[in-house]
């Protein structure tokens, strides 16, 4: 691809193209000059007509297709007769998911929903968007990941396969295709969720980020209290169409995959060394060719791989890896809304980090960041506020000896330490503030430890992040009638708990409230990268839009139902720090990038006062 012009903007194909993408692609050249839209705009052209169209889920209207539109697209006949608007529809897509009952029997419902009809399966879920979000998410998802090769059915994104590395360019550019990306969301399955390694089915981890980058950015009407910010009532994000879900097959050492005859990736052990890392080198080498201007999004690599690749790569090109940088930025406005509430410093704190893996040291990175740029304490007195216990107990000079320290996690190895390294005589030695659990082990907050951290203050922060569900360290349920005071937050969604007659909301620390925010800050901007000063801005706005230090008995971060114009907000304050930092390469101001980042959303209807009409069509002779 080369460059046109100084904006850097326009995407060029060396390659053949389809006609489609070049009329796309001639329009984006238009409009370049002033603004390039995330979505496809005006008039959608289709060559396909019948059953064609009717296969194709990108431009699948099912029974909203008009009278008109049925004519002229070699409709007639193959639809009953009834013309639909999409509320209608979405009422008969619900009516048939609640009549699934198992929450996996809903995702499957809604997967194969996704493959007939994008308009609908966007449009019904933004309807229910706090109900559904479990179901394509976590913790549905991961059992349906881990069920992947029995619950195949299609292809949903780009499998790229050891075996195949010769023709990997070939196969990536077919994927591309007519399509200008703006996101490719990339895992090598090395650690799905705290499920470990899936083999080809984190796939299904890659298509789930995808379609939070549709449905959790965008407007639910006027919930913003803080700003009296009014968005009106459609929901819609990144366009499905411009993101690409990849999973890298580099093999699984997941025994019971290997032993499956129905397993359905590349069925070999995990690859590791020099052929593991040319075969991403690969495949980053190609992202930074054809689709330099996308964001590339890295989720659920292995511990030994996510941090090292982010370290080569990220000065590259725009890319950030989610478990670690993602999870840091939602933790850290968990915990500055948590001490807003105990009216503390953040350098005040005294913090366990219970599992020190991505997601462990993504958090305490990110939260000493904060305390060297927002409190000015130097990086050796930050890094002395934290206390991290691994499999082998809190993370001292003598387990560096014996080579058991992750790598990355050196700088807050403790010196001083000769009792007891387990979590329970850790947390009564240091009477620590805040408890963090990111070690996918299920109840390892006992009672006695939650005790213990109660005594140690009157209101301790207890944020257990490990997904899915059945891995939290501690339910809120228990934590809560253990202490009555914690200020908690959760990586799965638990419903609200009663302590003394009183409702209390679980905050959901997940990474989804934050990265769809940070990556559209970042598309909107064009940002060459994905700095830490525009994580830490989206991390501060998320902060600011917590509604706890205010109201201490409130939810410390805004509820996923919020998550639409929480995360526009977010990306708001990400782009504008793309353009302080001068890595927006976008040829438009600063001061443009609300009007800018609202008018670039998709949304599963057109923007026409008919609700049915997706756009009006063009046929394609
Ligand atoms: N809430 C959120 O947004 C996010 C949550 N997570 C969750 O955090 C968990 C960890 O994810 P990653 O860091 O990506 O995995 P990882 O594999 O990189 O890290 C897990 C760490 O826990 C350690 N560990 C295992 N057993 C332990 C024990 N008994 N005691 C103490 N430590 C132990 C492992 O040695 C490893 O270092 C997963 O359950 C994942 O779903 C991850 C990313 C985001
Ligand atoms: C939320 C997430 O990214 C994880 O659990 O891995
Ligand atoms: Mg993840």
């Amino acid at each position: 691809m080369t460059r046109h012009g100084d904006s850097g903007l326009v995407p060029t194909h060396g390659e053949k193209r389809h006609m489609i993408s070049r009329r796309i692609f001639a329009r984006n050249l238009l409009q370049v000059k002033s603004f390039t839209r995330l979505f496809t705009e005006g008039p959608l052209r289709v060559s396909q007509r019948g059953e064609a169209l009717l296969n194709n889920a990108q431009l699948n209207k099912g029974v909203a297709f008009t009278r008109e539109e049925r004519k002229e697209l070699d409709l007639d006949g193959r639809l009953p007769y009834a013309v639909a608007t999409l509320d209608v529809q979405c009422e008969r897509a619900y009516q048939q998911y609640q009549s699934r009952d198992a929450p996996i029997h809903k995702n499957t419902f809604l997967q194969s929903l996704k493959a007939q009809n994008w308009t609908l399966y966007y449009g019904l879920i933004s309807r229910h968007l706090k109900e559904m979000i479990p179901i394509i998410y976590t913790p549905t998802e991961a059992e349906a990941i881990s069920s992947y090769s029995h619950l195949f059915r299609r292809s949903e994104g780009l499998y790229l396969s050891y075996p195949d590395m010769e023709d990997m360019e070939k196969n990536y550019l077919a994927a591309i295709e007519s399509k200008e990306i703006d996101l490719i969301i990339c895992t090598d399955g090395g650690q799905i969720l705290g499920i470990g390694d899936q083999g080809v089915g984190g796939i299904g981890i890659s298509t789930a980020k995808a379609a939070l980058y549709t449905l959790v950015l965008g407007c639910r009407g006027p919930t913003d209290a803080h700003n009296d910010i009014y968005y009106p009532s459609l929901i819609g994000g990144i366009d499905p169409s411009r993101i690409l879900p990849v999973t890298l097959d580099v093999g699984t050492n997941n025994k019971d995959l290997l032993d499956d005859p129905l397993y359905i990736g590349w069925s070999h052990e995990r690859l590791q060394g020099d052929q593991y890392d040319a075969f991403v080198d690969k495949f980053v080498n190609i992202v930074k060719k054809h689709n330099r201007h996308s964001l590339l999004h890295f989720e659920d690599f292995g511990n030994e791989n996510a941090q090292r690749l982010l370290d080569i790569y990220q000065p590259k090109l725009s890319l950030f890896n989610d478990d670690i940088q993602g999870t840091g930025a939602v933790t850290l406005a968990a915990v500055l809304a948590a001490i807003g509430v105990t009216k503390s410093k953040l350098s005040e704190q005294r913090i366990i980090c219970f599992g020190a893996g991505s997601a462990g040291l993504g958090i305490c990175n990110q939260i000493r960041d904060a305390m060297m740029q927002l409190e000015s304490l130097d990086r050796k007195s930050a890094n002395s506020c934290f206390y991290l216990i691994d499999r082998h107990g809190l993370l001292t000079d003598h387990l560096q000896q014996e080579k058991k320290v992750n790598k990355g996690a050196e700088e807050y190895v403790r010196q001083d330490w000769n009792g007891p390294t387990g979590l329970l005589d850790v947390v009564k030695t240091i009477k620590p503030t805040i408890l963090m659990g990111v070690s996918t082990q299920g109840g390892a907050f006992t009672e006695e430890v939650i005790r213990a951290m109660k005594d140690s203050c009157d209101r301790p922060i207890i944020f257990p992040l490990s997904n899915p569900t059945r891995l939290t360290e501690v339910t809120p349920q228990n934590c809560l009638g253990w202490t009555g005071a914690a200020l908690m937050a959760t990586g799965s969604p638990f419903s609200s708990v009663k302590v003394n007659d009183r409702s209390i909301d679980i905050a959901e620390c997940n990474n989804a409230l934050i990265y769809p925010g940070l990556g559209f800050g970042t598309i909107i901007s064009r940002s060459r990268v994905l700095s830490p000063g525009m994580i830490l801005a989206g991390a501060q706005r998320l902060a600011n839009l917590s509604a706890a230090p205010e109201n201490p008995h409130a939810a410390l971060l805004p509820d996923v139902e919020d998550s639409p114009s929480v995360n526009m907000e977010i990306a708001i304050s990400v782009a504008e720090k793309a353009f302080d930092e001068g890595v927006a390469t976008v040829p438009w101001k600063k001061e443009e990038v609300r009007e800018r980042a609202m008018t670039a959303r998709w949304h599963p209807v057109g923007m026409l006062k008919s609700n049915f009409l997706m756009h009006p069509w063009i046929v394609e002779q």
